[in-house]
């Protein structure tokens, strides 16, 4: 599977009161790729519910879903993961959920971070945060020569997050992002019909020349 595209990432704030499943099938109406659930609670029914049905709903776009930090979740549902430095271990993840999943990694500004994930078996590299964002203001900050020194020495797809906008992520892909993983730019609309439009113009950017 190719990993390119838009990276749609959920948020609990953002898609309250009923719109998490019409936010997301628009993002995936326009085009996102993967999807990943982000949900930090601890409602352990709850998180099983909503991601069976964004499961459902991916499955319906032929999108990939994510499941952020919890590889038994992830192992429940026959989906991908995204583990960041302190989430656990990449090569249990992947011995859990098997060779064809999708195993991501947090690289935050570290290209030693990426080394050690391809290692163990990481299908995709995420840096950032690379803009100012609302949704993590405190992640710790990489640069656009950081991204270019990625793509020349890793063949792994690299992900580009943190603050990402429509006008900032063509400079993100230019110099090698495969993904653009997304939360705010996408998801603080005021309708489902802006988060298609949003979704769709950010597609659009990968179409190519
Ligand atoms: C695609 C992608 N990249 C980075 C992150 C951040 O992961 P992490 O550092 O574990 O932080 P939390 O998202 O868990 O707060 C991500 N989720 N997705
Ligand atoms: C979840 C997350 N991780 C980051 C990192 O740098 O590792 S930045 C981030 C938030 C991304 O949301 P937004 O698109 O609203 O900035
Ligand atoms: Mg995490």
């Amino acid at each position: 599977m190719k990993l390119r595209g838009l990276y749609a990432i959920t948020d609990s704030q953002l898609l309250a009161d009923g719109k998490l499943l019409p936010y997301v099938e628009a993002a995936l109406d326009g085009g996102a790729r993967l999807l990943q659930y982000r949900d930090k609670s601890d409602d352990d029914a709850r998180r099983l519910r909503e991601a069976e049905a964004l499961r459902a709903l991916c499955e319906r776009y032929g999108a990939t879903l994510i499941i952020n930090d919890d590889a038994e979740l992830a192992a429940r549902l026959g989906v991908g993961v995204h583990l960041g430095q302190t989430d656990g271990s990449l090569s249990a993840a992947r011995a859990l959920l098997g060779r064809q999943a999708i195993v991501g990694a947090t690289c935050h500004a570290q290209l030693e971070l990426a080394e050690q994930a391809v290692r163990e078996g990481a299908s995709y590299i995420a840096f950032g945060r690379f803009f100012q964002s609302n949704t993590k203001p405190g992640a710790p900050a990489a640069t656009l020569e950081l991204l270019e020194q990625a793509h020349a020495r890793f063949s792994q797809p690299i992900v580009a997050i943190g603050g990402v906008t429509l006008e900032n992520a063509p400079e993100l892909i230019a110099r090698g992002a495969s993904l653009v993983a997304v939360i705010h730019a996408l998801f603080s609309a005021s309708s489902a019909a802006e988060v298609a439009k949003r979704a769709r113009a950010f597609s659009e950017l990968f179409a190519t020349p």
